[in-house]
């Protein structure tokens, strides 16, 4: 069971969720409250269950939650988003609370992880989330607007997983550091083949957050049957079609 902030001293080493920065304030705003509340569940369960490490705690709010939010501003109205190896729930859970418009859906193979994101998920009351337990390559899913990744895997791998779950027309956003343009040279003709059109880098939250976070952008341009040498040009399926 997952506590709140004020029993944070009861559910294992005492830690205390940090208050938020103004930089998050400014960001959350009328989704404050639910973001704090993640915090504060990230800060105890979290760090409990080795999700979190407790050096992360008084970075929670710049370092995940902000830099996980500022990606939003890629992300259309409405859009239904599949979060590839979520962990703890980022940046997935962030943007399913900074956009409830979106319909967010986050794939993680690991039980542990999966247990504390359907207990995220009940207890900050999301009704836009589902949680699947699996590996991004196996599950069957209908085809989303966008697909999320954060610190998943290097760029051919990580688009070898996430392209074949996007809708035609749909992206990959791959958050991703200072090596961003070095993979995507390297990941250039496993991208191509996997029926993704040239990666795109954008800076995410400038003056919001410092550095800013750094998002690779892949648009799926046509459906390739994962596991095929052939591409197959396919109708745009914007997320109704199920994966063949
Ligand atoms: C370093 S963690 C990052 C977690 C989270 N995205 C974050 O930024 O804090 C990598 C996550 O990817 C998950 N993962 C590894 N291989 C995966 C796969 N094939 N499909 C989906 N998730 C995977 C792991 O279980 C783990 O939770």
């Amino acid at each position: 069971m997952i506590e709140s902030r004020h029993d944070a001293g009861d559910s294992g080493p005492g830690v205390t969720a940090p208050g938020p920065s103004s930089s998050a304030i400014a960001f959350f705003g009328d989704r404050l409250d639910l973001a704090d509340r993640y915090v504060s569940l990230l800060a105890t369960d979290g760090v409990v269950r080795g999700l979190i490490g407790p050096r992360e705690t008084p970075r929670l709010w710049e370092r995940h939650l902000v830099n996980c939010g500022v990606m939003e501003s890629l992300i259309p109205q409405g859009a239904s988003v599949i979060d590839v190896g979520s962990g703890a729930g980022l940046p997935g859970l962030v943007l399913a609370i900074t956009r409830p418009d979106l319909t967010v859906t986050l794939v993680e193979p690991l039980a542990r992880r999966t247990v504390f994101l359907d207990e995220a998920v009940a207890s900050l009351g999301l009704g836009n989330v589902t949680v699947v337990r699996g590996r991004a390559e196996e599950v069957d899913l209908p085809f989303a607007d966008v697909v999320t990744a954060r610190a998943v895997a290097a760029l051919d791998k990580l688009a070898g997983w996430c392209l074949p779950l996007a809708a035609v027309g749909g992206r990959l956003l791959a958050m991703k550091g200072s090596s961003a343009a070095e993979e995507i040279a390297a990941a250039q003709n496993a991208v191509a083949s996997l029926g993704g059109g040239e990666a795109v880098i954008h800076l995410c939250g400038v003056g919001v957050i410092d550095p800013p976070t750094t998002v690779v952008e892949i648009v799926k341009e046509r459906h390739v049957v994962p596991g095929s040498s052939s591409a197959h040009r396919a109708a745009p399926s914007r997320g109704k079609s199920r994966r063949r």
